[in-house]
């Protein structure tokens, strides 16, 4: 049985966590199901918005503390599974927006990390948790979270097991915004609704541009690359259309 549920509206997909009663967490078998299902999210091409959200009392509790229990005898086999929905996340062509709306946990936490922009209610609050367990964190944790909240934030949560609420969080820029728990999914579909007339091609690209120049060392290759990219961009119908109507509405301004 799935433990999530897929809705699509117009370019938005919401992927809701829905094993309510054990607070969303993850097991291989939940993990690869996510995985597989952002995969072909990924590849639908009306799509530009991948909303990943929890329910009532949970965002993600993390890995089933059963399974890493019995993980113990195995390969790591499962532990690499668990991973497996983060990586599809982290790799999605599509804008991702984490809206979380309660604890999240451990790997949990990293579903909400791995997402592009986070939304949080006031229930929100955000749990590193590796430590408390005796565990390396894992499945990118390490590299994500000194990014989104500073070295020193990252420090404290990792070895201290300092955990941050919802307003915590948004002070150190790990959530974009609070809101009420019921405003959300309709904050993000706001914020994402004048993607429906950008082109999806254009949403992708940028996506892909905007993590390879991550790694870029100087400001002139960033330009160089941006410089490909814009020239193709610009080149197509949709530029033309949207060029000329700004242009039109500027003239025509009274
Ligand atoms: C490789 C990856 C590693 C990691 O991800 S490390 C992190 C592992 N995860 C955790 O340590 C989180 C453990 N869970 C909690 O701390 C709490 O839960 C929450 C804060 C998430 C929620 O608290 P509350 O709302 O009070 O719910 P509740 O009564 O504790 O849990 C409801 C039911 O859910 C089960 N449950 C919750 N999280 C897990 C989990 N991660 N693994 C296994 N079971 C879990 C409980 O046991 C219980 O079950 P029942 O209703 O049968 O008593």
């Amino acid at each position: 049985m799935s433990s999530f549920t897929i809705e699509k509206q117009g370019h938005v997909a919401v992927l809701q966590l829905t094993a309510a009663e054990k607070r969303n967490l993850l097991t291989p078998e939940s993990a690869l199901q996510i995985a597989a299902a952002v995969h072909q999210l990924s590849l639908d091409p009306e799509l530009k918005v991948l909303c990943v959200i929890g329910t009532e009392r949970a965002f993600c509790a993390g890995a089933d503390l059963a399974v890493l229990q019995h993980a113990v005898d195995g390969d790591g086999t499962e532990l690499k599974q668990l991973y497996q929905a983060f990586s599809q996340v982290a790799d999605s062509p599509l804008l991702t927006i984490a809206l979380v709306n309660g604890p999240a946990v451990g790997a949990g936490m990293n579903l909400a990390m791995v997402c592009d922009i986070r939304l949080a209610s006031k229930d929100a609050w955000f749990d590193s948790r590796f430590f408390q367990l005796a565990l390396h964190p894992g499945g990118g944790h390490c590299w994500l979270l000194p990014q989104l909240i500073g070295w020193q934030q990252a420090m404290a949560m990792l070895f201290c097991g300092e955990k941050l609420n919802a307003e915590q969080a948004w002070q150190y820029g790990l959530v974009k915004e609070v809101l009420a728990a019921d405003q959300l999914l309709p904050r993000a579909l706001a914020m994402t609704a004048d993607l429906a007339t950008v082109p999806t091609e254009l949403v992708r690209q940028t996506k892909s541009s905007m993590r390879q120049l991550l790694q870029c060392k100087e400001h002139s290759q960033a330009v160089e690359f941006e410089y490909q990219q814009q020239f193709y961009s610009l080149q197509q119908e949709a530029a033309r259309q949207a060029i000329t109507a700004l242009q039109h509405k500027l003239a025509t301004k009274s």
